[in-house]
């Protein structure tokens, strides 16, 4: 099967002052296959946030190749890139970047109202992932009303709607009790199962690290460890994880 993602050789290089250069990655290599679920470990500095900008299209290497779907990112300009960015990727945050002056439903409708959706179109949209995500009882309330847990949902809603190909999550769970970080790894898993979306979210946090099918570690902006969770349950994938940061860090 052709890879999702195909990342050949990025650098990414940031001045640091006078004269100095932050080598903030260093010849990454790796690949995505359509429906997999990825985990992004480091500790804080890493280069975690600049890869996920890479592959977001936020920002561009300073050398190497990022291929989707075997076209280069770096061919895809104005309209296309455009494009890209509305319907094959999406993004949820650890602190859930939902406006407050919408109602739940207004959130979630957000990436088909910046396309050319009808409403009524919306709407069954809206009401299909918010009957997925169980949140339907809460699609007329305002996000402050909901606890953080329900916000992360209603961000995941969001980033859902329009059936992106890949979903980006940069600590998603930072912000939330073990609770609700549990509950929302174990959305984001039926979710990959259900619809075969890939995932790739960034963390400290070995626990939602033990959601993932692959974990790569980043040290000082390389790959430096790939963990495979292969046939083990998540406690024992757990358990490898704990015992590879004991090494790392
Ligand atoms: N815009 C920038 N300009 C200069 N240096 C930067 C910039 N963004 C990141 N860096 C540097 O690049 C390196 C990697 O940063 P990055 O934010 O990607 O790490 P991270 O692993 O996401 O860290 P954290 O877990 O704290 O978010 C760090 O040394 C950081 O200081």
């Amino acid at each position: 099967m052709a890879p999702l993602l195909k990342v050949e050789h990025i650098t990414k290089d940031y001045p640091a002052g006078t004269a100095a250069i932050c080598h903030a990655l260093k010849n990454i290599n790796f690949e995505i296959q359509p429906g997999e679920f990825i985990g992004v470990m480091g500790a804080s500095g890493a280069g975690k946030t600049t890869l996920l900008n890479l592959l977001a299209t936020l920002d561009q290497p300073t050398n190497g190749q990022i291929f989707f779907n075997q076209q280069a990112l770096t061919t895809l300009k104005g309209r296309s890139l455009a494009q890209f960015r509305a319907q094959q990727i999406s993004f949820i945050f650890q602190d859930f970047k939902l406006l407050d002056r919408l109602t739940v439903a207004e959130n979630i409708a957000l990436p088909l109202r910046l396309q050319a959706f009808t409403n009524q179109q919306i709407t069954v949209a809206v009401a299909k992932i918010a009957c997925q995500l169980g949140l339907t009882s809460l699609l007329k309330i305002m996000p402050t009303a909901l606890s953080n847990g329900q916000q992360q949902q209603v961000a995941i809603a969001r980033a859902l709607v329009h059936q992106p190909a890949l979903l980006f999550g940069d600590e998603p769970t930072g912000a939330l009790d073990s609770g609700s970080a549990r509950a929302l790894l174990e959305t984001l898993v039926t979710l990959n199962q259900k619809t075969q979306i890939s995932i790739l979210l960034t963390t400290h946090d070995p626990l939602a690290a033990s959601y993932c099918q692959r974990i790569f570690y980043l040290k000082d902006g390389r790959i430096i460890q790939q963990l495979t969770r292969q046939h083990r349950t998540r406690a024992e994938f757990y358990q490898a994880i704990v015992q590879l940061l004991a090494q790392v860090e």
